[in-house]
């Protein structure tokens, strides 16, 4: 290819400080190093995690660097010493990494990597602990191991799945991060059984998501919990059987959900990122087994707090990142799970803008009518 070994300029998103407007550059895009794939960005959807990186409160948030991590495209030039992917494959970008060697990896017991953690907490690539962005002369972050904001990315090879071909590209982004995310809260962390009672806390993309594995999981009831009664129609489509706004009670939302369930659910999900809801979402669950899965994400500093009796008593608390799916051995299965019809994507879909509008992309993200928004890039 006529870019192989050289710099690519090209059209990237950057984030210089928190909060303030994204600028359009023209980025300098490095050859891939050792171990390293440079990807050529189709189309990238917005997560919420990129707002709360963006708005400053991620202890991991670098500036400037080059948010997304929900994204899809085609290798455009492999590094040396890469060889499960080749130039002209598609593929998604993950940025929980699988590098299949570790003794995260070899556990068997997680679905975390910790080959590029490191590297990727600080924004760089690990062969050389630099980045390979830059406008004019300065260099640009990176952002979870991903950057999708940019019509060009070097990633790690162990942070990308090679999928179908045929499966297409502006749709399967979204398996980059919210669908597998509530999918696999359910099916492999939490492990829900047919006639569980389920409440989800939050019923945005990964909230749905979470509905719709519960459903095919078997869940008899399926309680969704949110603020924004819009929130409710939509949800249902999703597999919601009950709604509930905790604006609607006095009773705090734990008693509400504990006296709709005979004592409470058999699982909860926090699909919000607040830490007092997190306390809900396990107080409402029934004593001596029920589960409470956290997948929001919470700002620097909050903590979680709950009576330890909670816990003496049989409940149990626990986390999920990226649904615990291992990302380049499952993300192809979730593409052929999505040809087959076996998952929805389509339906998270609610905007499509291009890179230019990447600003409007993140208002459309804060009012409450968007699902996911995909970027033409
Ligand atoms: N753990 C992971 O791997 C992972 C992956 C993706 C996203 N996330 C996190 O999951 C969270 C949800 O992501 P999303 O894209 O679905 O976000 P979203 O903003 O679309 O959805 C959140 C929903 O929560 C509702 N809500 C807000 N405050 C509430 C409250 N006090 N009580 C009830 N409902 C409330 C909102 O109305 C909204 O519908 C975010 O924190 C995101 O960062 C985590
Ligand atoms: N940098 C943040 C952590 C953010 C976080 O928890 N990220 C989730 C994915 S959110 C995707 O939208 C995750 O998978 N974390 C595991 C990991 O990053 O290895 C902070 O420090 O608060
Ligand atoms: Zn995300
Ligand atoms: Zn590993």
């Amino acid at each position: 290819m006529a870019t192989q070994g050289k710099v690519i300029t090209c059209k990237a998103a950057v984030a210089y400080e928190p909060n303030k407007p994204l600028v359009i550059e023209d980025v300098e895009v490095a050859p891939p190093q050792a171990g390293e794939v440079r990807v050529q960005i189709l189309f990238t959807a917005l997560c919420h995690t990129d707002a709360y990186t963006w708005s400053g409160k991620d202890p991991e948030g670098l500036f400037p660097c080059i948010l997304g991590h929900e994204a899809a495209g085609i290798v455009e030039s492999v590094g040396e010493g890469v060889t499960e992917v080749q130039p002209g494959d598609h593929v998604i970008p993950c940025y929980q990494a699988e590098c299949k060697e570790c003794k995260f990896c070899k556990s068997g017991k997680t679905n975390l990597c910790g080959k590029i953690r490191g590297a990727t907490g600080v924004g760089v690539m690990m062969n050389d602990k630099k980045s390979r962005f830059s406008v004019r002369g300065t260099p640009i972050y990176h952002f979870m191991g991903t950057s999708t904001f940019s019509q060009y990315t070097v990633v790690h090879d162990v942070s990308v799945a090679k999928i179908d071909p045929k499966a297409p590209l502006e749709k399967v982004c979204l398996l980059g991060c919210g669908v597998p995310t509530g999918l696999g809260a359910v099916w492999n962390t939490a492990k829900v059984e047919a006639g569980s009672n389920v409440a989800i806390f939050g019923l945005g993309t990964v909230g749905l998501a979470v509905a719709e594995g519960a459903k095919a999981a078997g869940a008899s009831r399926i309680i969704g919990i949110d603020i924004d009664n819009r929130k409710f129609d939509r949800a249902k489509d999703f597999g919601v059987t009950e709604f509930v706004n905790p604006k609607d009670h006095e009773k705090p939302i734990q008693q509400v959900l504990v006296d709709m369930t005979d004592g409470g659910v058999d699982y909860s999900f926090e699909c919000i990122g607040n830490v007092s809801i997190m306390r809900a979402a396990l107080e409402c669950c029934h004593k001596g087994w029920g589960t409470s899965v956290i997948v929001g994400v919470a700002a620097s500093g909050q903590e979680i707090a709950t009576r330890p009796f909670q816990l003496v008593t049989g409940r149990v608390w626990k986390g999920t990142a990226f649904g615990g799916f291992k990302s380049r051995s499952q993300v192809p299965q979730l593409v052929d799970k999505y040809m087959n019809k076996e998952i929805k994507i389509d339906e998270y879909i609610t905007h499509n803008l291009t890179l230019e509008e990447i600003n409007k992309a993140f208002d459309l993200l804060h009012g409450g009518d968007c699902l996911r928004c995909v970027l033409e890039v």
